[in-house]
């Protein structure tokens, strides 16, 4: 069994760094899930131990209009959450540490610091990268393996950004960080030979692409990187263009209206807030900070009931730590919440936004919450925090509508797929071929089909061999509806799902 990722915000990865025994996973010496049976029923009292929001033992205050301060800050600045995405050593996380450090995110002697340590282990070239690439392993191998969560504001927009690993044995983390995201940048390398690498069928610069598009992503950012190298060539990067757009819109269903191409060197930091050399002067158009500057955020379901997915837990002070990002809906300190799977019930004692404490968090927010009266073997990640008067379903078993990729072997009945939802992945077969469908007009073309071959659109079914996980329909949740098939390290199909086909608890 694979628990997928956690994503880590700074004080997340702080905290955990203090105990890294804590993390739910290792301590529980399987997936960290009440398995005693010990099912709350909806509406019910909680289970002594867990204090009533009337009850808590926490300082609740005055009960907070979430949707109206939701509305507030909304109005003063847009929060977006922005994964950055591309090939292995495309340079995602140099670009992002510069990007930073020209923001005033990241001091001068941060920079010089990490200049001169990277410098002693021979990756001189990598101090922009360890802004985000923390931990002593990421560095040492110059690669990012879990998602680096920071934030950064811009004029209108304040951004949490996801930095994902490019490396093809990462994928499952890449996935559940891009879960998480809004909007995407996605980085190529311009160098000769490395662009087309990265394009090729091994390379990860389709299989990112298209797997953001698959988990709700609509706006792409493309930063053609490391122009330096190829002395700021125009025709270099009208190429890496012509042949990213035709991909993006035929293959991947981007809409060309919704992708912007921005040339740009993250080691020099050209055109990332500024364009300085003199043999760039051909591009005209905006810098990387300008281009994210105008990004649209989603329309958030505030109003819908709570729903937060963990990506991280770990034992905190003064109750159990959970990450993650609100799906849906809002939550406020003192407020009591249901643990899915397991029925079980916490109350929430305190919470960060992006790293600063807050009273409230809505819809869209990454979240760090402190939650008492649960034991830290009942959360884990994956485990979705809901509305304890309307929880997610918990399934084994459900109907999909998916969209088949570049398969070598075409999909039968019986196919076995590691399915990624959020930060789960659980291995299941494909168990029915209900229908192909047209993917324009959503109309059947062939019911019990024999197979499924490569860009089919499908109904099938799907059935987990193990746990039941939390998962909603798309048609209730955008982001909680979407599911990933890979099988053998490849990504085979992604899909909404549609129904589902048995309740677990
Ligand atoms: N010349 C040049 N080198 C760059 C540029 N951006 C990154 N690099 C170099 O490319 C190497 C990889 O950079 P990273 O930022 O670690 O790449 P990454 O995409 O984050 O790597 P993964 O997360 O492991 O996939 C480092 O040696 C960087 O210094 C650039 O714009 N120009």
């Amino acid at each position: 069994m694979n628990f997928g990722s956690s994503l880590k915000t700074q004080s997340a990865k702080k905290a955990a760094g203090s105990t890294p025994s804590a993390k739910a996973p290792l301590l529980s010496g399987g997936d960290g899930f009440d398995r005693s049976g010990a099912v709350t029923p909806v509406g019910s009292a909680p289970p002594s131990g867990i204090s009533t929001p009337s009850k808590a033992s926490t300082k609740i205050g005055k009960r907070i209009d979430v949707v109206t301060e939701y509305q507030k800050r909304v109005a003063e600045k847009e929060s977006l959450n922005l994964v950055v995405i591309g090939h292995v050593d495309a340079g995602k996380s140099t670009l992002m540490g510069h990007l930073l450090y020209l923001q005033g995110e990241v001091t001068e002697k941060t920079i010089r610091k990490h200049e001169r340590d990277a410098q002693k282990i021979g990756k001189a070239s990598f101090a922009f990268a360890w802004v985000l690439d923390e931990t002593g392993e990421e560095r040492a191998r110059g690669i990012t393996m879990d998602v680096g969560v920071t934030k950064f504001e811009t004029e209108h927009r304040r951004f949490t950004l996801l930095d994902a690993p490019g490396h093809r044995d990462f994928i499952p983390n890449m996935i559940s960080g891009t879960a998480q995201a809004d909007v995407a940048i996605l980085v190529v390398d311009a160098t000769t030979g490395e662009f087309e690498s990265g394009f090729d069928a091994n390379g990860q610069t389709k299989e990112h692409a298209l797997l953001a598009r698959s988990l709700g992503v609509q706006q792409l950012v493309v930063a053609v990187n490391k122009l330096d190298v190829v002395g700021w060539s125009e025709a270099r990067f009208q190429e890496i263009v012509a042949k990213l757009e035709q991909f993006l819109v035929k293959d991947a269903s981007f809409k060309k209206s919704s992708l912007i191409f921005v040339p740009c060197s993250g080691f020099t930091g050209e055109n990332l807030v500024r364009s300085v050399v003199e043999t760039f002067a051909w591009y005209k158009g905006p810098t990387l900070i300008q281009t994210i500057d105008k990004l649209d955020a989603p329309t958030r379901a505030v109003e819908k009931p709570f729903r937060m997915s963990v990506t991280d837990v770990f034992k905190g002070t003064g109750g159990v730590s959970a990450a993650g990002r609100l799906e849906a809906g809002h939550i406020q300190i003192g407020e009591a919440i249901m643990v899915m799977p397991g029925s079980e019930m916490a109350v929430v004692k305190n919470m960060e936004v992006n790293d600063e404490p807050t009273r409230w968090a809505a819809a869209g927010d990454s979240v760090l919450l402190t939650l008492s009266g649960i034991d830290i073997l009942q959360v884990s990640t994956g485990s979705v925090l809901c509305a304890r008067d309307a929880p997610i379903p918990v399934t084994t078993h459900f109907a999909a509508q998916i969209v088949v990729f570049d398969v070598k072997i075409p999909i039968t009945v019986g196919f076995p797929i590691i399915m990624h939802h959020q930060s789960h992945n659980e291995p299941g077969v494909i168990s029915k071929l209900v229908a192909t469908i047209d993917k324009g007009t959503g109309e059947v073309v062939k019911k019990n089909p024999r197979h499924l071959g490569k860009n089919t659109t499908a109904m099938v079914e799907i059935r987990l061999n193990g746990r039941a996980i939390p998962l909603e329909t798309f048609k209730d949740s955008k982001e909680l509806g979407r599911v990933m098939l890979r099988k053998g390290g490849e990504t085979v199909a992604a899909g909404i799902v549609t129904k589902i086909l048995s309740f677990g608890s």
